[in-house]
């Protein structure tokens, strides 16, 4: 997967030199760029923004050095990259919209900054390219930077080869629809605390069957709107009754 990045701190990607994503790019599963902005500027002062239209606080991001920079950055006439924009104002990035985005082969990341990136830019971008405006969620940070860490993260460790252990992905929360089960390790007893014995039992069904009703119980506690989309067939006959 090949994946551009535009930012005027472009030292905000630093850290996808480390860890899983670095070896990512090592192997090269993942072809990560980091572009700054600013190179699309030809002013002394290297512009990136300008007053709002109709008035109101703060600073817009100017559309010529973005449109420039998307032409560079997926030229016209070639297989176009999908264009994120994350944004308060987007779709919730979600586990499904990882999965989806980790089958792409060319993703584009434009971060917006002050109060966001003149609308016209996705408006066009848009008509050559698919482009997704993404919310992490219900608040707002300084600008995109931090949301393309968590999106390229999200995104990356579902790439074959990039988790050690692709099981982790099998039970983990959001994988069926629902949180994961609480998990423990070693000692057996801690501080008085004593791992659930079904846990060292080795009846694997059992097993199974109490991390499923775990991982029920939370999501019903703590988030019911996971319930509420649960297709009724991952409810086992046993869970309606409940
Ligand atoms: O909260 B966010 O995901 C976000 C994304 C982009 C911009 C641009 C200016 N503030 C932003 C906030």
């Amino acid at each position: 997967m090949r994946v551009d990045v535009v930012s005027i701190f472009p030292e905000y990607f630093a850290p996808l030199d480390l860890s899983l994503i670095g070896r990512a790019r090592a192997s090269g599963t993942l072809q990560l760029a980091v572009h700054d902005l600013r190179t699309w500027t030809h002013d002394v002062h290297r512009t990136v923004d300008d007053t709002p239209y109709g008035g109101g606080p703060g600073m817009v991001m100017r559309p010529e050095p973005w449109g420039e920079a998307l032409e560079a950055l997926a030229p016209p006439g070639g297989n176009p990259p999908r264009l994120l924009v994350p944004t308060p104002a987007g779709a919730p990035f979600t586990q499904a919209l990882a999965h989806e985005l980790a089958a792409e082969p060319h993703l584009l990341f434009a971060c917006g900054r002050y109060e966001g990136i003149d609308q016209r830019v996705l408006e066009h971008a848009a008509s050559r390219m698919p482009v997704t405006e993404v919310s992490l969620g219900d608040y707002v940070l300084f600008g995109g930077e931090v949301a393309v860490l968590v999106i390229l993260e999200a995104v990356t460790r579902l790439l074959p080869g990039v988790l050690g252990n692709v099981g982790s992905l099998d039970d983990e929360s959001h994988a069926h629809g629902l949180l994961e089960a609480p998990m423990y390790t070693k000692p057996a007893v801690w501080r008085g605390q004593e791992v659930p014995t079904v846990l060292r039992s080795g009846d694997h069904g059992k097993i199974a069957r109490w991390r499923r009703d775990e991982a029920l119980a939370r999501t019903v506690a703590r988030r019911p709107d996971m319930i509420a989309a649960l297709p009724p067939e991952c409810l086992d006959p046993r869970d309606r009754a409940a």
